[in-house]
């Protein structure tokens, strides 16, 4: 791609049920969200390589020559994405002043950019020269997997500049996207790259930041999840920043700890994702949708108390959940936990009565507006989401999107 511009974009997620136990090999069941991470990356011949990353307040722009030591450092197979190991990931700190132990924003953005620039240029033996811009509407560090749509961009952006992967078939729409097999590298080395970011990552989050839409998650196998209806979610966002790596470490050292009484709560986590899968096919067949959505709520908080013991519930999330069960709404965090986002099924129509306050007569419409006003004074953001775009006729391998300005 010598001389163009590219740009590619991924979507984050949202992670209806199996969070945390699917890092244990259980099932998860997640749905890509149409807000999404955008990268812009131009080769070019200054001998330099920049990344400014916005969103973090972070630009930063190293001498090619800087970065020699990233060939002598990595010996990846560009068709065999392997992970970093301890001494490539000690090198990279040393190199970017990170101090060992040190998980802050800055430092794993820029662990995984290095690891994947160098990993990816190594069989090439060259280092090209370029500027990287990222940019995301989505809130770093909050459950809605903002590092793996960041993996994910920068997975597609380096293998395409330096030519790993051809140049993606165009759509009708004007957006372009890649062959089934260039999806799966893009996700292998975006699955790396959230190892540098996560520590123990399952690969749900880069699975739906590569191929979108609803699928099922299972020990590595990704499943597109046909049989789903347009579910209505009010997103959360609590503001109280947590760190996916941190939380992932402490359910693993519970487990540990604790494994006849942590592993049955895993065990019942997937029961419910599988549970989930079947209710939601229910709806899809027609079957007493009323009957449904109260299986869909009553898992929901299940799956929320679960979350509490295996200790990545946090206050402002059972403020959420307090909040919206007073409207006879069903909420459970989603992602990592520990602040972050939470999210609150709606059921469809609009004629559903209050049932908490039988006096206050009002449709779903009127009772999301109430919720979503009384959550706000908590000084938490609240969006309402739709699964529909994201789910329905839609492919696998439909959602990395790609547009080249220039020769
Ligand atoms: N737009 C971005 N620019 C730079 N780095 C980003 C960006 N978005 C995410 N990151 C990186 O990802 C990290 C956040 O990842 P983390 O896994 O903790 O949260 P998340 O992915 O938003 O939530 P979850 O994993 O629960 O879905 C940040 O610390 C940063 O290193
Ligand atoms: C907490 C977790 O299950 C989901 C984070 O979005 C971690 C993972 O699956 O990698
Ligand atoms: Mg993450």
């Amino acid at each position: 791609m010598t001389d163009k511009t590219l740009i590619v974009s991924a979507p984050g997620k949202v992670i209806l049920h199996g969070e945390h136990a699917v890092v244990h090999g259980k099932v998860a069941l997640a749905v890509s969200l149409n807000l999404r991470t955008y990268l812009q990356i131009g080769l070019c011949s200054n001998g330099r390589v920049q990344i400014n990353l916005p969103n973090i307040d972070t630009c930063l722009s190293w001498e090619s020559a800087a970065l020699q030591f990233l060939l002598t450092t990595i010996d990846a197979d560009v068709l065999n994405p392997k992970a970093a190991s301890q001494e490539q990931v000690d090198k990279l700190r040393q190199f970017a002043g990170i101090p060992d132990g040190c998980v802050d924003t800055r430092s794993l953005a820029i662990l995984c950019f290095l690891y994947l620039y160098g990993a990816i240029s190594a069989s090439s033996r060259q280092l090209p020269s370029m500027e990287i811009l990222v940019w995301s509407e989505l809130p770093t560090g909050a459950g809605l997997g903002s590092s793996a749509a960041y993996s994910v961009c920068l997975a597609a952006a380096l293998l395409t500049a330096n030519e790993s992967i051809a140049c993606p078939v165009p759509e009708e729409n004007g957006t372009v996207r890649w062959a089934e097999d260039e999806l799966e590298l893009i996700n292998k080395w975006a699955f790396q790259g959230e190892k540098l970011i996560h520590g123990n990552p399952s690969g749900v989050d880069n699975a739906v930041g590569t191929w979108g839409g609803a699928l099922k998650y299972h020990a590595g196998k990704i499943m597109p999840l046909n049989r789903i209806p347009t579910l209505r979610i009010l997103l959360t966002n609590t503001k109280v920043p947590r760190s996916t790596k941190t939380l992932v470490a402490g359910v693993k050292d519970k487990l540990n700890k604790f494994p006849s009484i942590i592993g049955p709560i895993l065990n019942s986590i997937d029961a419910i994702s599988c549970e989930c899968e079947r209710t939601l096919a229910a709806i899809v067949a027609g079957d007493s949708t009323e009957e449904s959505y109260a299986v869909l709520e009553e898992l929901i908080d299940i799956n929320q108390h679960h979350l509490n013991v295996i200790g990545v519930g946090h206050s402002s999330l059972d403020r959420l959940c307090q909040a919206t069960a007073l409207h006879s709404l069903h909420s459970k965090l989603t992602g990592a936990g520990g602040g972050g986002c939470g999210i609150t099924l709606l059921r469809p129509g609009t004629v559903q009565r209050y049932k908490t306050h039988p006096c206050m007569k009002g449709t779903v419409e009127m009772k999301v507006a109430v919720v979503t006003q009384e959550l706000r004074v908590q000084s938490v953001d609240c969006f309402l989401c739709s699964t529909r775009h994201r789910i329905l006729g839609r492919q696998r391998g439909e959602r990395m999107e790609k547009q080249e300005k220039g020769g």
